[in-house]
């Protein structure tokens, strides 16, 4: 019988299950076939590439133009783009080589996905992976007396984005199958406290491409670059790190379930090839190519970006698959925060002046914001369109 997609599943449930069972079978609790269901994805016949852009060409007077407007075109038709860079400075940093001592990111998720589990507590992807964070993070507060100790030494935005819970422990776990041992689930994600002394030389290295993007979204929306630069600067920012272990039944599980992203911009690097990224495109799921030899990251429209542009530029659903012929998936999702004078609301410049447009998005406190988000999460409602005017 198939699992109701809305079951929650607690990590003690997933260790008994995944461990004592050898009957092979998946427990009918961790089967998302209906998922796969839901809709058709397209093939390997069907050529199709996620617009890239070229931030050598972006930042090139020449090339400028013609490069922000497939930036424009991509973030309103995908929600989603690779940003092709060869600066090595924002993967190497997150992804450090395995020999560096200073960080290793490699080491702390292969810890992560083979260590026994722990009893810190888990919830199912469909559960909605922020309600998650929210609970560990409160969790986190009540035993520790705040985080604020343990956070020491961590600097702003990362210690604002773990206190404020977006950055907090995630794991969501779902298994393949018994039996298949430390590649019994299909998502495995850490946090960023591990690696608190790898992220900030990261974090510095998103910002400043995130900055050029915002730059050529500003040219390309026709507003001022420091009305979009200056609503995400100084905002949190949050990391996320996602291992996918291989899987036996990827038809069956899911690796992360179908979500737009909560807030404005999320930068995502892959540390392998494994793919497993699939965007929601007319109906269809189109699956991402890791940018081939880390040589770019992908980017993707969230859900206060798709409110600060007035709707043009699209939050789109995506969600990952299981893969079951390679050695496992990891990526780290750098999410970026933003907001105007503490409102999640249209750009004030979009709304005055000639070209002024009408507002299609109601304004609300950034808190408040969250907290709808969080309950339409948990209600599996149309979030966005609870917003719409
Ligand atoms: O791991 C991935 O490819 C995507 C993860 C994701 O969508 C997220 O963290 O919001
Ligand atoms: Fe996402």
């Amino acid at each position: 019988m198939e699992a109701a997609s809305n079951k929650i599943v607690h990590r003690d449930g997933i260790t008994d299950d995944a461990f004592t069972s050898d009957s092979g079978d998946i427990p009918e609790k961790y089967i998302r076939t209906n998922e796969h269901r839901a809709s058709a994805v397209v093939g390997e016949d069907e050529p199709h590439e996620l617009p890239v852009v070229d931030m050598a060409r972006l930042l090139d007077p020449e090339s400028s133009a013609s490069e922000t407007s497939k930036l424009g075109s991509a973030c309103r038709d995908w929600g989603f783009f690779q940003a092709r860079t060869t600066a090595p400075a924002v993967t190497c940093r997150i992804f450090q080589s395995p020999d560096d001592d200073s960080f290793n990111l490699f080491a702390l998720v292969s810890a992560a996905a083979h260590k026994p589990w722990s009893r810190r507590g888990c919830d199912a992807a469909d559960e909605g992976q922020h309600r998650a964070v929210l609970r560990l993070a409160t969790r986190r507060q009540e035993r520790r007396g705040g985080p604020r100790r343990r956070l020491r030494g961590l600097r702003p935005p990362l210690q604002q984005a773990v206190e404020a819970g977006l950055g907090g422990e995630r794991d969501t776990h779902h298994p393949a199958g018994p039996g298949q041992e430390h590649g019994a689930l299909a998502n495995k994600s850490t946090n960023v406290q591990g690696c608190a002394r790898g992220v900030p030389g990261a974090s510095a290295a998103v910002t400043k491409l995130v900055a050029r993007l915002l730059g050529a979204m500003a040219a390309d929306r026709g507003v001022g670059r420091e009305a979009l630069v200056g609503a995400f600067a100084g905002k949190r920012q949050s990391v996320a790190i996602h291992h996918y272990p291989p899987c036996r039944h990827p038809g069956k599980v899911i690796g992360n379930t179908a979500h737009t992203d909560g807030l404005a911009l999320a930068v995502l690097l892959h540390a392998d090839d494994t793919p497993g990224l699939q965007v929601l495109r007319g109906g269809r799921w189109f699956p991402v190519r890791p940018p081939p030899g880390g040589a770019g990251l992908v980017v993707n429209v969230g859900d206060i970006l798709h409110i600060l542009t007035n709707g043009a530029y699209r939050s789109v659903e995506h969600r990952v698959v299981a893969d079951a012929a390679r050695r496992g998936r990891t990526t780290a999702v750098v999410f970026q925060d933003a907001s105007v004078g503490g409102l999640v609301a249209p750009l004030p410049d979009l709304l005055r002046g000639g070209a002024a447009e009408a507002a299609r998005y109601k304004s609300i406190p950034r808190l408040e914001y969250l907290k709808v988000r969080f309950s339409a999460l948990a209600k599996r409602t149309g979030f966005l369109e609870s917003l719409k005017l």
